[in-house]
């Protein structure tokens, strides 16, 4: 298929290239400005390239991604841990950019992945239209269904910029979500571990606004 034009999941919708620009043409205008005018002719071609680029993870496919898996690891059977991983994403209720970072672990059962595997499966669930709750959970229970591991540990940590420069504008303000499996979630050691190995208390800003 080329990125000419797109179908919604449910096939309901299609839209071309050309669609998508006349759609930003008429944001411009609904903002009050002139679309036609010189500065702005190009603006819908660069916002639609720009779309395509903030939201490049509907087209990857994470269990695909973790099942390049290695098994000579001589029983480490110890935490992964891969922490302050930045990230990019847009919440889905007023496409403002989310800020932050993601710590990422898990509790090997005989195969690891590639450490890069696990930013990319931040990537993959930032690259689309997120709630910072939904995004957490995708990427543990991609590692969780993809690793079989004894456990699989996210926590992460943003700033939403619908809260900042629209809204209730507050800026300063984050969010913080974690979502654990397996032994993560039912021995409170292992979950301590992780968080004393991410300095939850001591985090310092990635993205600053
Ligand atoms: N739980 C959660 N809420 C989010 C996230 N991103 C944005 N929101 C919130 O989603 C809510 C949408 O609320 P609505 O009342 O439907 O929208 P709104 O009138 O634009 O709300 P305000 O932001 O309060 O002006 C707002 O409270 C946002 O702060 C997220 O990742 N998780
Ligand atoms: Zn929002």
């Amino acid at each position: 298929m080329t990125t000419d034009s797109k179908t919604s999941p449910s096939g309901a919708m299609t839209v071309t290239r050309a669609d998508a620009e006349e759609a930003v043409r008429k944001l411009l205008c609904w903002a009050g400005d002139d679309p036609d005018r010189e500065g702005l002719l190009d603006t819908p071609g660069r916002v639609v390239r720009a779309f395509e680029e903030y939201f490049a993870g509907y087209a990857e496919d994470p269990d695909t991604l973790l099942s390049r898996t290695f098994e000579e690891t001589d029983g480490y059977d110890e935490m992964v841990v891969l922490k302050e991983i930045p990230f990019e994403s847009h919440c889905e209720h007023h496409l403002a950019p989310i800020l932050g970072k993601v710590h990422v672990a898990y509790l090997p059962n005989e195969r690891v992945v590639g450490i890069s595997k696990l930013a990319r499966v931040v990537e993959i669930y930032a690259k689309r239209l997120q709630i910072q709750e939904k995004m957490t959970a995708q990427i543990a229970n991609a590692i969780t269904s993809a690793l079989k591991p004894k456990g699989a540990a996210v926590v992460v940590q943003a700033s939403h910029q619908c809260m900042t420069c629209r809204g209730v504008h507050k800026p300063g303000v984050d969010m913080m979500t974690s979502y654990m499996t397996g032994r993560f979630r039912e021995d409170a050691r292992t979950r301590s571990e992780f968080l004393t190995l991410i300095g939850r208390n001591n985090i310092r800003k990635v993205h600053s606004i």
